[in-house]
């Protein structure tokens, strides 16, 4: 999908095309990351080893909203599929503007679950990858460098909801308004579901990790991400969250109208 045309952002296969393609790089990155051991030092904001002058936060979050600080201005954020952790301390990109046409609802950047994305991330995908429980120092950086690269993945696949929410609601806008009238959560979460699809990814994960995970020059087969954990943070955490974006999006939808 090209985000400067818009037929093509709104069309639903491509957006599910786009959520297949990105699962591979979210495996890949799983794949890099259950090389290191959990380290919880990153994550505790007050860590003796890891204090950081004149910063409220844990290394990752350093690191992170440093990485986006440069990354804004290389007009990271004017792309309307990427979100950032940090939207108060972004800066204005030196690179000169693209200019997307508008696809999303103006409040769209408003609907950003980067926290509850990082916070889920370090208290449940983390220990469920990592090779062992504990701290290695002399891996924080490599840990860390990870982290910001599937915390970003994750983000925009989980974000991409809002374009899933988007078509969907021009697919039936009568049925959508009426719902968003009543503030039927329920009911608009019913109707954005769609099992079939849901376990179509499960069984694609299982696939992957089954193909993926398995270092083929590896006489003993030692497994490097098993099918079990990605299904379990697909069908506990990703899908889920993604379809809380769908639902927050779709709420606010008739604000301007
Ligand atoms: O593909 C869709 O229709 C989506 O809404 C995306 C998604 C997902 O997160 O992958 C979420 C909800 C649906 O039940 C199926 C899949």
């Amino acid at each position: 999908m090209n985000f400067t045309i818009p037929e093509t952002v709104l069309d639903l296969q491509n957006i599910r095309n786009e959520l297949v393609r990105m699962e591979d790089s979210i495996i890949f990155k799983f794949i890099e990351r259950s090389h290191f051991p959990t380290c919880p030092a990153v994550y505790d904001p007050n860590h003796e080893l890891l204090t950081i002058p004149n910063f409220e936060g844990s290394f990752l979050d350093w690191a992170l909203m440093h990485a986006e600080i440069t990354q804004s201005q290389l007009r990271r954020f004017e792309s309307p599929d990427e979100t950032p952790f940090f939207p108060d301390h972004i800066l204005d990109p030196i690179l000169p503007s693209i200019h997307y046409p508008q696809v999303l609802a103006p409040y769209a950047s408003e609907v950003n679950y980067n926290n509850k994305i990082k916070h889920t991330y370090i208290e449940k995908i983390i220990p469920l990858i990592s090779k062992y429980q504990g701290d290695q120092e002399e891996n924080f950086g490599s840990v860390t460098g990870c982290d910001i690269e599937l915390l970003q993945s994750l983000s925009r696949r989980i974000h991409f909801g809002k374009f899933v929410a988007e078509a969907k609601y021009q697919s039936d806008i009568p049925l959508y308004t009426k719902l968003i009238k009543d503030k039927d959560i329920n009911g608009i979460m019913e109707n954005i579901t769609n099992s079939a699809v849901e376990e179509k990814i499960l069984e694609r994960l299982i696939l992957k990790a089954e193909v993926y995970g398995v270092d083929p020059a590896n006489k003993e087969g030692e497994r490097r991400i098993t099918p079990e954990y990605l299904v379990k943070i697909y069908k506990e955490i990703v899908i889920p969250i993604t379809k809380e974006v769908e639902v927050d999006y779709l709420l606010r939808r008739l604000e301007d109208e």
